[in-house]
């Protein structure tokens, strides 16, 4: 079982007096027992490094652009990432994929540009409630999947995190229940092992209205190897009630 991972994805929110105290206080949480990292806009990266330097949280972006450098204006590369210190970039959130138009394909160019910098990329999966409700649900992930797969080649996928995150969960206070969770999960878990030595190893995180109140219900689930948190990543009690949960649930 791989070690679990808690991550906060920030979206579009924060500011420069908003952030500092929500890093402040997730700074003086010490030590949560489980890696944890924060998400946040591009232009806070350099605030966020400088205010969790010395902590466990570890730093992450919410995208990352495809091409390594260039002619291509508004993107940021992997490489600049890296150089702000951080060590994730969530790829294929489905924000971007619906409202960005970003494919399957795109989403395993940014993992691949992602893993050649040295990060790690997060890679989100997830089906809508249309096609969960006519029965698509694995085959939607299965594509999603075998896209990146396709781009990346099954040797690297030891170095992914992957995030299954049911769009119709997201931002909804509506979670997924275990059972969904777990099948999807394990649904993953199988699909890595038909293509990695070190499928065990390889983190899958669940998103989706994680909160307080249902982190160690989600993290209890088999294959459930922590979460990506949206909302309650902006509240740093709950981020740390979360972060605690899963440091449990691992013990
Ligand atoms: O999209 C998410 C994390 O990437 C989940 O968002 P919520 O936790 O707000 O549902």
């Amino acid at each position: 079982m791989p070690n679990k991972l808690v991550a906060g994805n920030w979206k579009m929110h924060g500011s420069l007096a908003a952030n500092a105290a929500l890093l402040g206080e997730l700074a003086s949480g010490g030590d949560l027992g489980v890696a944890c990292a924060v998400c946040v806009p591009y232009p806070y990266l350099g605030q966020a490094r400088d205010r969790l330097d010395g902590t466990a949280i570890a730093l992450g972006a919410q995208d990352v652009s495809e091409f390594g450098e260039g002619a291509y204006t508004g993107e940021v590369s992997a490489g600049m990432l890296a150089e702000f210190g951080c060590r994730y970039a969530i790829v294929g959130h489905s924000e971007r994929r619906a409202l960005f138009a970003e494919d399957d394909a795109t989403v395993g160019r940014k993992a691949a540009a992602a893993l050649a910098a040295r990060l790690v990329p997060i890679v989100c999966v997830g089906e809508t409630l249309a096609e969960r409700e006519s029965g698509e649900t694995m085959a939607v992930i299965r594509r999603q999947l075998d896209a990146v797969a396709g781009v990346l080649g099954d040797e690297v996928l030891g170095s992914v995190v992957f995030a299954y995150e049911p769009v119709w969960a997201i931002g909804t206070g509506r979670s997924a229940s275990a059972g969904q969770v777990g099948e999807v999960h394990g649904e993953i878990r199988g699909w890595l092992r038909e293509r990695c030595a070190v499928a065990d190893l390889v983190p899958i995180l669940y998103g989706g209205s994680v909160k307080p109140g249902n982190a160690a219900e989600l993290f209890a689930v088999e294959n459930v190897d922590g979460g990506l948190i949206g909302g309650a990543s902006l509240v740093a009690n709950d981020f740390l009630a979360i972060c605690r949960a899963a440091a449990n649930a691992q013990s």
